[in-house]
């Protein structure tokens, strides 16, 4: 049968198994506009099943001989007693949305011919603007390869879209996704489950996600387009998710993140549902001038002005500075106490009941597993004991937090010398617990994951810093602590090993004027190296004090 539209890019075709269908005449590359189509007939849920089928009987009786033609030999799932009866099943097998909201449906003579495959390589859309539904190749489609697209929205796991396709449409679909091998399978519903799991989460944090905790927010973002990346997807969902990201770094005033965001929300919108999508022209917009979103600046967290993204960074480096990602320490490198990732505040710990994706991997062979170790910091602002001991913590956000233990010893395995404001504790693996009564904290229980070190977290920090600077050895060449000369020959300090000098004259000067004296009493504990030396972004087994390094 000739293309109703004398559309030469397809043409209706047998397709074995599934009836009729579009098959591509020449290779349509992605983005092409395959089919922009006005309705035949429409329907709205809104009325009586009599006033329906009258109505339908009415726009079929208006129709040319070749459209009616058309509209009769389309797939028909119900069964029927009548003409009336038979149109209203035509319709209800094929029709298609034909309102951006809203429940009005429409019969398009083309579109409609279209089948489902789970792996569809284009991207139906109502479009709003121009009033027409919309085909577009969402990947390149090869001469003779039939066009198709989704029938479900979201995409579910495999069992899920059978059930789903079945019920309401009447096959067992056999497409690639549906067909893959059970471990490949089972690996594609996983992304697809942590998908559409990320999207309960983003939107349960709601605007809180936004303001609150934007940068764990932005990590669940940043999963979703790895997903969709590896599953190789870019539909709709996968716009979102850029738009949601945009919408993010605006409203925390990051106009540079926040434009690259919306240009490539832009163009997934572009490529799947049209330049002239209602979609594609805002977020273009939103590119141009981010500061006219109506969120923008209701946080200043991440100001940054719109030409600030950095330059002449290679591509892997420049996806971690746009998503913010902490990069792992390069080998031979010391822990950096100020990377968030595996030393993170309050607020980005991951919860206790969740399964936060920035913590943890899913294992096909037994619980979630971390994907990294990590450490909270916090300083004791102030402690009292009653049932047990409870600490108030101010963490490297300067946020205040409860820390109770609910060790065996509700506490006391801890020296009364060990407990003293100003000092900082160190908990591995913490989660965000929510408390019965009071503020959200940590629970601890397990008394080798805690570790209180006689310092404030600022001067901790300072020191790893120092630490950093003066023990690394790059090339076999080191600084000395005394000099700041860089040196091959350098001697180290013989009590902490931390420390490199010239001479003595340098050592001397070290111990005198640059504070070793008292850090070199601090590096004495291995708990506190350990802390400096450990691959906290390589996971084999869990850590616990006191460390073995
Ligand atoms: C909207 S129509 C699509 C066009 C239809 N094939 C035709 O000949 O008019 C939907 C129907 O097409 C068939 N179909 C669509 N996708 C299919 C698939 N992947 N496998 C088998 N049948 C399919 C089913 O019978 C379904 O109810």
């Amino acid at each position: 049968m000739q293309s109703t539209a004398d559309n030469s890019m397809y043409a209706l075709q047998d397709v074995p198994g599934k009836g009729k269908g579009l098959v591509a005449m020449e290779k349509i590359s992605k983005g092409t506009r395959i089919l922009s189509e006005e309705a035949v007939i429409t329907v709205t849920g809104q009325v009586s099943s009599e006033r329906l089928r009258t109505s339908i009987c009415q726009q079929v009786e208006a129709l040319s001989q070749r459209q009616r033609q058309a509209f009769l030999s389309m797939h028909n799932i119900h069964p029927y007693r009548n003409a009336a009866e038979q149109y209203l099943g035509i319709v209800q097998t094929n029709s298609l949305p034909a309102e951006a909201v809203g429940d009005k449906g429409a019969i398009f003579l083309e579109a409609c011919r279209i089948n489902h495959a789970c792996d569809n390589n284009a991207q139906k859309n109502w479009n709003e603007k121009i009033k027409r539904h919309t085909v577009y190749a969402s990947r390149d489609i090869n001469k003779g390869e039939e066009i198709t697209i989704t029938y479900l929205s979201p995409l579910k796991n495999r069992k899920a879209r059978q059930k789903a396709l079945q019920e309401s449409f009447g096959f067992a679909c056999l497409c690639r996704l549906c067909s893959l091998p059970p471990e490949q399978s089972q690996e594609s519903d996983r992304r697809l489950e942590e998908i559409h799991r990320l999207d309960g989460v983003i939107d349960r944090l709601g605007t809180e996600g936004i303001l609150v905790s934007p940068l764990r927010t932005l990590r669940y973002f940043d999963q979703q387009v790895r997903l969709y990346n590896e599953q190789g997807r870019e539909d709709v969902g996968f716009a979102q998710a850029f738009v949601n990201a945009a919408q993010l770094a605006i409203a925390n005033s990051d106009l540079a993140r926040g434009r690259i965001f919306a240009e490539r929300a832009a163009s997934v919108w572009k490529t799947t549902i049209g330049g002239d999508s209602k979609q594609a022209i805002k977020h273009g917009a939103l590119a141009q001038d981010s500061s006219k979103y109506e969120l923008y600046g209701i946080s200043m967290k991440w100001k940054t002005k719109v030409d600030e993204a950095p330059r002449g960074l290679e591509l892997g480096g420049f996806e971690d500075w746009l998503w913010k990602r902490e990069k792992p320490n390069h080998p031979g490198q010391l822990a950096d106490l100020r990377n968030r990732a595996t030393f993170p505040g309050f607020i980005n710990l991951p919860g206790e009941n969740g399964v936060d994706p920035e913590f943890y991997e899913n294992s096909d062979t037994g619980p979630y597993r971390p994907r990294h170790h990590w450490c909270f910091l916090g300083e004791i602002v102030d402690f009292a004991t009653l049932h047990h001991l409870e600490m108030e913590i101010m963490d490297v956000d300067d946020g205040k937090i409860p820390l109770h233990f609910y060790t065996d010893g509700r506490g006391s395995e801890l020296a009364p010398a060990q407990v003293q404001r100003g000092y900082t504790v160190a908990v591995l693996y913490a989660t965000r617990h929510v408390f019965k009564f009071g503020e959200p904290g940590i629970r601890h229980e397990d008394p080798r994951m805690i570790k209180i070190f006689p310092l404030s977290l600022h001067k901790l920090l300072v020191l790893n810093d120092q630490v950093q600077q003066f023990s690394t050895e790059l090339d076999g060449i080191r600084m000395c602590h005394g000099c700041g000369k860089k040196a091959k020959s350098l001697q180290r300090c013989g009590k902490c090993s931390s420390f490199w000098y010239c001479d003595r004259a340098c050592q001397v000067a070290g111990w005198n004027e640059k504070g070793h004296k008292v850090d070199c009493k601090l590096l004495k504990d291995p708990d506190l190296r350990g802390l400096f030396a450990l691959k906290w972004d390589e996971f084999d087994n869990y850590i616990r004090f006191p460390f073995n390094v």
